[in-house]
């Protein structure tokens, strides 16, 4: 079952946005107390791909100038609503230098879902993947909710990753592919709000079956659609 208890920490930077923006049926909720659900989301991928300002991007409405490396990892909290739903969302943000590697992999097991980021105009970033999988296959348990996310898309002219070759790679990984830039805000609530709606309905068909088809270690699930706010 996905439902967790509620935690409290110290490193708690914000409960809050304000954009206030609706997503058609999904609205953003400022400070609120009480939740149906928590998810933990845990971002990773190679330095300098831009998770840090994609959680900026998404929980405080910022593209932070002169953002300095991750230094092992991070969290931001936002409460949204969908159809009634309140979901909180842990995000974890994780550095992607390799020195960090081994504090980074021990947030991977309570993770419900991860999103592996790689930067559109950064060949290595890309190539970087497979390596990347591995870890998950390795540390995340195994119903961790997998998206892969190809960062920067402002930065066009820059491209190095053709669309086609991320989307036929994901595909191959049975993961959804989504493409944003932190800095204009493409597709960075979609990504948040999306896997929120799939976590839930996740959740609830968990509970529905009763852990009777719970995955075998490896066979982690990753995201083959997306219907936002289609839960029932
Ligand atoms: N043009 C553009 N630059 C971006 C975007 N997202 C991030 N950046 C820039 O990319 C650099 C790295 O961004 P970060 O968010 O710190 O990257 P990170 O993946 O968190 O890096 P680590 O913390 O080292 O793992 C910064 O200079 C950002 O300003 C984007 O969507 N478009």
């Amino acid at each position: 079952m996905l439902r967790l208890s509620r935690s409290t920490t110290s490193h708690v930077l914000l409960d809050s946005d304000p954009l206030k923006r609706d997503h058609s049926a999904c609205k953003i909720i400022v400070a609120m107390e009480d939740y149906d659900y928590l998810f933990k989301i845990v971002l990773i991928g190679n330095a300098g791909v831009g998770k840090t300002c994609l959680v900026r991007r998404f929980t405080q409405g910022l593209f932070p100038p002169g953002q300095g490396a991750t230094i092992g990892v991070d969290f931001m909290i936002k409460t949204v609503e969908i159809k009634g739903v309140k979901v909180k969302l842990q995000i974890w943000d994780t550095a992607g230098q390799e020195r960090f590697r081994s504090i980074t992999q021990s947030y991977y097991r309570s993770a419900n879902a991860l999103i592996l980021t790689y930067d559109i105009t950064c060949e290595d970033s890309f190539r970087c993947l497979p390596e990347w999988l591995r870890e998950i296959e390795q540390y995340a348990n195994n119903q961790v909710v997998t998206i892969l996310v190809g960062n920067k898309i402002d930065l066009a002219e820059k491209r190095e990753v053709h669309r086609q070759r991320a989307e036929e790679f994901a595909q191959a990984q049975s993961m959804l592919y989504l493409e944003t830039s932190a800095k204009e805000s493409d597709n960075v609530e979609k990504l948040f709000l999306d896997l929120a709606c799939v976590l839930i309905r996740e959740a609830k068909q968990n509970t529905l079956d009763n852990n009777d088809s719970a995955p075998m270690p490896g066979e982690g699930k990753n995201i083959n659609y997306l219907s936002c706010c289609n839960i029932n």
